[in-house]
């Protein structure tokens, strides 16, 4: 079983970059500010909204304090929270809490990936399947602009996106398959061509894909993020809510040094990477059971001491993976015993377990249920 007990990491609002130079009174009033929004619990997660990563932005120019928190569509009250614990301080003539969310969404994960092809979207389909599993409802954004093949990986490879007009505009209606809602930025191109985009209408597309899709309720949304610390990256995780990352490597020593700029990218930004999932650990004999680690060893548990995470699970290879791919069925759903289908159920029992029924039954008094 994934170690879920304590997945965040204190993280501190105030250290993030300041864009401007310092002005030694605007620093110590963030100080003064980060302090009290520590205050600030999350009643179901027993942590913080600072640790949490749930404050980002957070600027004080003269005597106003303007910041966004990033919370699930369950989590809102938090705004008056935070309002009312920063109501007290007497310098301060007005505080601006602009709320971040996603319509409907619970929780928002990313799956990452310091580098490409280790597998990143393998996980991400088959931990979603993994979670509808435990009756979770689920939502896939596949964001992952240079090699968008989730649609494929689903069975919904030349599916057309639907526009429905709403008062407050144009939403996207996600398409379905295994119960698994999915919307990607591959389903906007035309099939064998790239997705060429420069900066700013990279950004503006991807927020509009964050925004605007009418995803209805969802208990977790995950986003299969582009590999890399680019630009893609960083707009994805300034828009959303998210509240973890799952990173994904490989055993290879040379995947260590991605997965650690990927690791202090989210951490600068305040978000906490909540596990590594080891993929392509080791090839199982079909003869004899025996394991060989095709890609070398060790990467995981290193890369997990050095950065304290913890390794969630050594995905074995298995030609089965591409094949179910291929066939646009997750292996979760086809093979349940396959030891592939056995660890990532074990992942989202551990993230039920953090955030889902499990853990709302738990903060809420004895007897009451949502
Ligand atoms: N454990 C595994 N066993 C066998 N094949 C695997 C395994 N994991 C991934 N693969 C295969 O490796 C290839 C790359 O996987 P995937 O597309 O998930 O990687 P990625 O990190 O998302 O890549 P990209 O960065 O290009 O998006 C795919 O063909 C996939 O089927």
């Amino acid at each position: 079983m994934p170690n879920h007990a304590s997945p965040f990491q204190p993280a501190d609002a105030a250290s993030q970059p300041e864009s401007a130079s310092p002005d030694p009174q605007a620093l110590a009033r963030k100080a003064e500010v980060t302090q009290l929004l520590k205050g600030v619990m999350e009643p179901q997660l027993s942590a913080d909204v600072v640790g949490l990563g749930m404050v980002r932005n957070l600027r004080v120019v003269d005597d106003y304090v303007y910041l966004r928190l990033y919370v699930g569509s369950h989590q809102h009250q938090l705004q008056d929270r935070v309002q009312q614990q920063l109501a007290g301080l007497p310098w301060c003539k007005k505080v601006y809490v602009q709320l971040c969310t996603i319509s409907g969404v619970r929780t928002t994960l990313a799956v990452s990936s310091g580098k490409g092809g280790v597998g990143k979207s393998t996980t991400a389909v088959n931990l979603a399947a993994a979670l509808t599993q435990t009756g979770a409802s689920v939502g896939l954004l596949d964001a992952d602009i240079y090699g968008p093949n989730v649609p494929q990986m689903l069975g919904l490879g030349q599916s057309n996106v639907q526009v429905r007009e709403t008062p407050d505009g144009q939403r996207f209606i996600p398409l379905e398959a295994h119960r698994i809602r999915l919307m990607s930025v591959g389903l906007l191109a035309q099939s064998d061509h790239p997705l060429a985009w420069r900066g700013p209408v990279m950004h503006k597309i991807l927020t509009q894909f964050i925004h605007e899709v009418d995803w209805g309720e969802l208990d977790y949304l995950l986003i299969d993020l582009p590999p890399g610390t680019g630009d893609a990256q960083i707009t994805i995780v300034q828009e959303s809510p998210i509240c973890g990352v799952v990173m994904v490597t490989t055993p290879q020593q040379v995947a260590v040094a991605d997965v650690r700029r990927s690791v202090h990218m989210f951490r600068q930004v305040g978000v906490p990477v909540l596990g590594l999932v080891e993929n392509m650990s080791y090839l199982l004999c079909g003869h004899c059971g025996e394991p060989t680690p095709i890609f070398g060893a060790g990467g995981g548990e290193q890369i997990a001491a050095e950065l304290q995470v913890p390794l969630w699970g050594k995905v074995p290879i298995d030609p089965r993976i591409c094949a179910q791919a291929d066939a646009g069925m997750p292996l979760p759903l086809q093979v349940p015993d396959a030891p592939i289908s056995q660890i990532f159920g074990q992942i989202a029992l551990g993230l039920n377990q953090t955030f889902g029924q499990d853990a709302r039954e738990k903060c809420q008094p004895q007897g009451m249920t949502e």
